[in-house]
């Protein structure tokens, strides 16, 4: 069974706007995968199409073998919203934020078990954000706004993780750190899926690939869809391009070249002769 089925799906806001049309990728348990595309190539839209927020026109989304409505129910899918979606100067304690998770395992008065409470810091250690649990979210900086976000998800106990855009304004230790929590995600069997513009780190951190521009372009193994022209086809003119030929790069008759790929943020370096494949790829 897959972790996340998306079938054939289009979304039509009431303004008439198609900002994703027939898109279809399938996620296997256990994985974590890039959604890559320009803005406004319809990244939020698909993960709210995933949550059931907006109305399909057509296609369905399922997870784990299960509609939308139903896994939501099970509370199988958390989200960990841009930082710009949120509020940050609504006064609530970073230990309540992380409650918020626990909520779908309540009944409808809210009252958290002491269950609850010990899966609430169990989710903030997993983070590292024990100490702060009684702290304003409003006071912490923008990699632990992150963390806290991220330890929401992990009480929730889901089995379907998006988080948008986890890594704009947070510094490479703090990215690291929630890489290695991903990963260990991804070894419980977990399916994640982050959408980022740091395409440096997609190589390295994720295994699979999905790239966006209002239909599915591609969406694979990173190895295979993780391509040159593949991101060209994704970023178009917005793609910065540096290729540094063979013949500037050493005096030996070694061909290869440097293509450095960037939207805005994190660069991809690809290596090779081919234009066609990754050879070697770095983070610069
Ligand atoms: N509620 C809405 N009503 C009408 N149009 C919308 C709505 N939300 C988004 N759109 C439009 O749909 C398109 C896709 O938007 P979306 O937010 O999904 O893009 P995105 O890839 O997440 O962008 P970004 O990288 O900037 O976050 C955009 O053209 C946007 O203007």
């Amino acid at each position: 069974m897959m972790g996340l089925e998306v079938n054939d799906i289009s979304v039509t806001y009431r303004n008439g706007h198609t900002a994703l049309y027939n898109a279809s990728f399938s996620l296997p348990k256990g994985s974590i995968t890039a959604l890559v595309g320009i803005n406004g190539s319809g990244k939020s839209t698909l993960f709210k199409a995933i949550m059931g927020f907006v109305t399909l026109a057509k296609g369905s989304v399922n997870i784990l073998g299960m509609p939308v409505k139903k896994a939501l129910k099970s509370n199988l899918v958390a989200y960990v919203p841009q930082s710009e979606e949120i509020d940050w100067n609504f006064p609530i304690l970073v230990e309540d934020v992380v409650m918020m998770g626990r909520y779908g395992h309540m009944n409808m008065l809210r009252i958290a078990k002491p269950n609850d409470h010990d899966k609430v810091n169990m989710a903030l250690d997993r983070v590292s954000m024990g100490e702060f649990k009684h702290r304003q979210i409003g006071e912490l900086s923008g990699g632990q706004k992150k963390r806290v976000f991220l330890a929401r998800a992990l009480a929730q106990e889901s089995q379907v993780i998006l988080l948008d855009e986890p890594f704009t304004g947070v510094d490479v230790k703090t990215e690291e750190q929630i890489m290695a929590l991903l990963r260990e995600l991804r070894g419980e069997g977990k399916v994640i899926l982050v959408s980022t513009h740091n395409l440096g780190s997609v190589p390295e951190f994720c295994d699979r690939t999905v790239l966006i521009n209002r239909t599915i372009l591609d969406a694979g193994l990173t190895k295979d869809v993780f391509t040159q022209d593949n991101l060209q086809k994704t970023f178009g003119g917005v793609l910065r391009h540096f290729i540094l030929a063979g013949d500037e790069l050493h005096e030996d008759d070694d061909r290869r070249q440097v293509t450095v790929l960037s939207d805005h943020e994190r660069p991809v370096v690809l290596y090779g002769e081919s234009e066609q494949k990754p050879v070697v790829r770095e983070r610069c």
